[in-house]
């Protein structure tokens, strides 16, 4: 599964908000999303669920233009799942077992199939069978956004769109949740496309980053060429440049090893960059 999006803009209001934007989306992938507040990172994210009626330029899936109605408007892709960033939006029903059902009860799932995908995907998202009769606008910040998560994995997308999915919650649960995430991704060798404006956790479970720069998707390139070589791409796009030492953790967060430089000196830390970098046969050109 391939989606494609060839010289894509999205106008509204008179104001180009996404410009000329190309890019493969691969299967398999964890892609990343990053950029400046405002950069377009959500509307890109609209464009790839169909959620945006009107644009110009192409978008395939296998190399086929996805649907469009007879007045040539986009049609949501219904293969694919999104998250949005604040689950109040996504959750409507009354209980959680409605909630979950919803999906595969429209896609004519029969009962005991239905049961068994509940069964799956509760225990994916680490949720107790318990909360099944609970009402899912009275459970608390962190279950509502697992019980959204889960209302959009239990219908089997191919691609999987996480706008933001980890903002509010404390590091453990976002840490959990992310780990239950990318387990489900690997395991079904599903594309996930994640916004996010936490770069430990870009480091730590892409395989590519695309950044975005004022509607236009300034760099696609793979975690390791970004943090270990193309670090520069982060001033261009207006975003902070890390720190050396958290230079050093992102490293970490894509290496899978403990780093310790021989002290906490800035000098010492960017020696242990480099080494990094040279061990790895890359010059850094920040
Ligand atoms: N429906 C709309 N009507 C008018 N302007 C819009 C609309 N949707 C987005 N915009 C504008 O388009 C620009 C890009 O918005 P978008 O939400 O895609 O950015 P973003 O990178 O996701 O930002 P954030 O990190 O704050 O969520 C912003 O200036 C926003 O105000």
């Amino acid at each position: 599964m391939v989606y494609e999006l060839n010289d894509v803009s999205v106008r509204i209001n008179g104001e180009e908000i996404l410009q000329s934007v190309s890019c493969t989306l691969k299967e398999g992938k964890w892609i990343s999303i990053i950029g400046q507040a405002g950069a377009g990172k959500s509307t890109f994210a609209k464009v790839i669920k169909g959620l945006i009626p009107f644009f110009k330029g192409e978008y395939t899936h296998n190399q086929q233009p996805l649907p469009r109605d007879s007045k040539g408007n986009m049609k949501v892709v219904p293969q694919i799942g999104y998250v949005f960033q604040f689950p109040e939006h996504q959750i409507f029903e009354t209980t959680v077992y409605k909630e979950l059902t919803f999906a595969p009860k429209v896609k004519g799932e029969s009962p005991e199939r239905l049961e068994e995908a509940i069964m799956m995907v509760m225990g994916q998202m680490g949720l107790s069978g318990d909360l099944l009769q609970e009402n899912p606008f009275q459970l608390s910040g962190g279950l509502k956004r697992l019980i959204a998560i889960a209302s959009v994995l239990i219908a089997e997308p191919e691609l999987l769109i996480l706008d933001e999915p980890t903002a509010g919650l404390d590091p453990i649960s976002r840490t959990a949740l992310l780990k239950q995430l990318k387990a489900w991704q690997g395991e079904k060798n599903r594309t996930v496309l994640f916004i996010s404006h936490q770069l430990e956790d870009v480091a730590e479970y892409s395989d590519e980053v695309m950044i975005f720069k004022k509607g236009r998707l300034l760099v696609h390139l793979d975690v390791n060429e970004l943090f270990l070589k193309h670090i520069a791409f982060m001033e261009q796009a207006g975003l902070p440049l890390p720190e050396p030492i958290q230079l050093l953790r992102l490293i970490e967060a894509i290496s899978g090893r403990i780093l310790e430089p021989a002290s906490c000196r800035e000098e010492d830390i960017m020696q242990l960059v480099r080494s990094v970098w040279q061990s790895r046969g890359l010059q850094n050109d920040g």
